[in-house]
């Protein structure tokens, strides 16, 4: 199975404050796989050096065999945690903004997710809810045809019965020649679709490992797993 993202021995310093210390993952295609942490681990900053809106102090990163620049740009689909829309867009807007910015844009997949979503493309942005404004930040990343999607807290807001509808739309709609890296709190909702967990610690790698692996030798599940590892926080 072919590497979408290598990340080897990468460092970053906020001034004097360690966000990654050290950090070597290895991604493959067809891999969705949960980046997990409690709260200053430094899951956002791994996100944002993959996605090239930040640069590691140190250590390489590369996207389908690229150094992380323009050429990864093209192919990584972010979905950050706060919305990248703006006050005055209409639903259809950011839509827009999207096909216009991304040549893998999909439209097909956009107008399916759309209505999926329950999103009305005439509403405006900043009068959705948190929920809804999820969603729509979502249909935005899906509806690229990226060879890495990067999730950040994606469906925190979203209600508990439709996170579960939701979820599923998130597995049928990326293609499984790419990868999803996903970062929730909410593990026992999503841990369903990981394939493998990356755990971090104020910086540096606790363990990368599959799920299947997880509950053959611990006999636990990653929410339990999550509990273990970090009970003394
Ligand atoms: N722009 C910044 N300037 C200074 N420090 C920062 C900056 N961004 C992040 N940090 C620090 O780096 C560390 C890692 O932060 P990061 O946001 O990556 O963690 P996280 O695991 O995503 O946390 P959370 O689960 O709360 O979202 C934290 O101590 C944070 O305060």
């Amino acid at each position: 199975m072919s590497v979408v993202l290598e990340v080897r021995d990468v460092h970053k310093k906020y001034w004097r404050k360690k966000a990654l210390d050290g950090v070597s993952i290895t991604v493959e295609r067809g891999k969705i796989v949960g980046l997990l942490g409690s709260n200053g681990s430094g899951k956002t900053t791994l996100m944002k050096l993959i996605a090239g809106l930040a640069q590691p102090s140190s250590g390489t990163i590369r996207v389908a065999g690229a150094s992380v620049g323009c050429e990864t740009k093209r192919v990584v689909s972010y979905m950050p945690d706060v919305p990248l829309t703006e006050s005055w867009m209409r639903v259809k807007d950011a839509i827009a903004f999207q096909r216009d910015f991304y040549t893998d844009f999909d439209d097909a997949k956009a107008s399916e997710m759309i209505e999926f979503m329950k999103l009305n493309k005439h509403d405006r942005v900043n009068g959705l809810s948190k929920g809804m404004q999820e969603r729509l930040q979502l249909t935005m990343a899906l509806s690229r045809n990226a060879s890495l999607y990067l999730f950040d807290e994606p469906i925190g807001g979203v209600d508990p019965v439709a996170r579960g509808k939701i979820l599923d739309a998130i597995v049928e709609y990326y293609s499984p020649e790419s990868s999803i890296i996903l970062t929730t709190h909410l593990l026992k909702d999503i841990e369903r679709i990981f394939d493998e967990v990356i755990l971090l610690k104020e910086g540096r790698l606790l363990m990368q490992e599959e799920v299947e692996t997880i509950r053959m030798r611990r006999g636990i599940g990653v929410d339990e797993l999550f509990k273990e590892v970090y009970a003394e926080c």
